[in-house]
């Protein structure tokens, strides 16, 4: 029996009002997640990542509009109120932010920042457990509970935030970039921690530009490109046999295949291509390509949206 589908989004489409006119920060985006699964997605800076989780979230601005329906749980999210949605929010999905640093009250010391969370969701928040709590995601020198943010390193902190969202035990965790800014040896430790606490969890949506910390975590990948969603498959798959020319390029502007940089920039929002919107980088490009937008087609596990295929 396949396992039960924990976080579906259909055809989510997010748009910011700038002016009097609107940019689509992201277009047609579809996810589910099963339970038991860790599904990363990647791409270039600005291509939708963090826009997407915070749609699932519920907590993009007011200058925004969206579209598409949100399954939490098999819950529909989209016309919850503000009330109802703070009590999804802990109790099936939380989220670990981009920034530990701007996502740490300075002004708490680590055990407020575990048990105020704790408490808001009625659970226990005794000095006992929220030990036990950091112990479990790899904080294991005994002082930081009594530690405000600025006297941690980077690594404890993402570490502290790491236990404050595993605390919750939430099920649907979304990661946004648990690695950003930390160096070789911390981002192994936030490694270490996740694959202990993982099986936790029901569902990882995991964010990153790291793509060996995407390889050694994730089951599936989904590849993203100027708001939509260009490729998705097994991460297996997709990083030994990428089909679309712009997975293809990302693998190969990674150090480990040589920092070949992909040609040009990303389209701005309000620039994007009536075509395929990869076409005026892509080096496969061909008359289609610039004037018709490709469907992502599915085939077997993989969905790719090019022209080509
Ligand atoms: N509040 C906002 N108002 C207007 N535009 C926004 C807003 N938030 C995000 N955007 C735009 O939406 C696009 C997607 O942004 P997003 O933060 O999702 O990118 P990302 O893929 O997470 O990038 P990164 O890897 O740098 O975190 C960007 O062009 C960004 O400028
Ligand atoms: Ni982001």
């Amino acid at each position: 029996m396949k396992n039960k589908k924990i976080l579906q989004v259909e055809k989510l489409s997010v748009w910011f009002r700038s002016g009097e006119c609107e940019v689509c920060a992201v277009s047609d985006f579809s996810l589910t997640l099963a339970e038991g699964e860790t599904v990363a997605i990647i791409g270039e800076s600005g291509c939708g990542k963090s826009v997407a989780a915070h749609a699932i979230m519920r907590i993009l601005p007011s200058s925004s509009r969206i579209d598409g329906n949100i399954f939490i749980n098999d819950i529909c999210i989209t016309q919850l109120t503000e009330e109802e949605m703070e009590r999804i929010r802990g109790d099936h999905i939380a989220i670990l932010f981009q920034s530990p640093d701007r996502s740490l009250n300075p002004l708490y010391m680590i055990k407020r920042q575990v048990a105020e969370p704790l408490k808001i969701h009625n659970k226990p928040a005794d000095k006992q457990t929220i030990e036990t709590i950091l112990r479990q995601a790899g904080c294991n020198h005994s002082d930081i509970i009594s530690k405000y943010p600025c006297q941690c390193s980077g690594g404890m902190n993402q570490r502290a935030l790491l236990a404050i969202v595993s605390g919750l035990n939430s099920g649907i965790v979304i990661m946004d970039e648990p690695t950003k800014g930390l160096d070789y040896d911390r981002v192994k430790d936030v490694q270490q921690s996740l694959e202990e606490i993982k099986s936790d969890m029901r569902g990882i949506i995991l964010i990153s530009h790291d793509i060996s910390f995407v390889r050694s975590l994730s089951t599936r990948i989904m590849v993203m490109y100027a708001g939509e969603v260009i490729e998705s498959g097994l991460t297996s798959d997709i990083l030994t046999q990428p089909m679309h020319p712009y997975t293809r390029s990302l693998l190969m502007s990674l150090p480990e295949h040589g920092f070949v940089p992909i040609p040009g920039m990303a389209p701005a929002l309000s620039e994007i291509p009536a075509g395929c919107r990869f076409s005026p980088r892509c080096t496969m490009s061909d008359e289609p390509c610039n004037h018709f937008h490709p469907d992502l087609v599915r085939y077997k596990e993989r969905e790719v949206r090019c022209h080509r295929y």
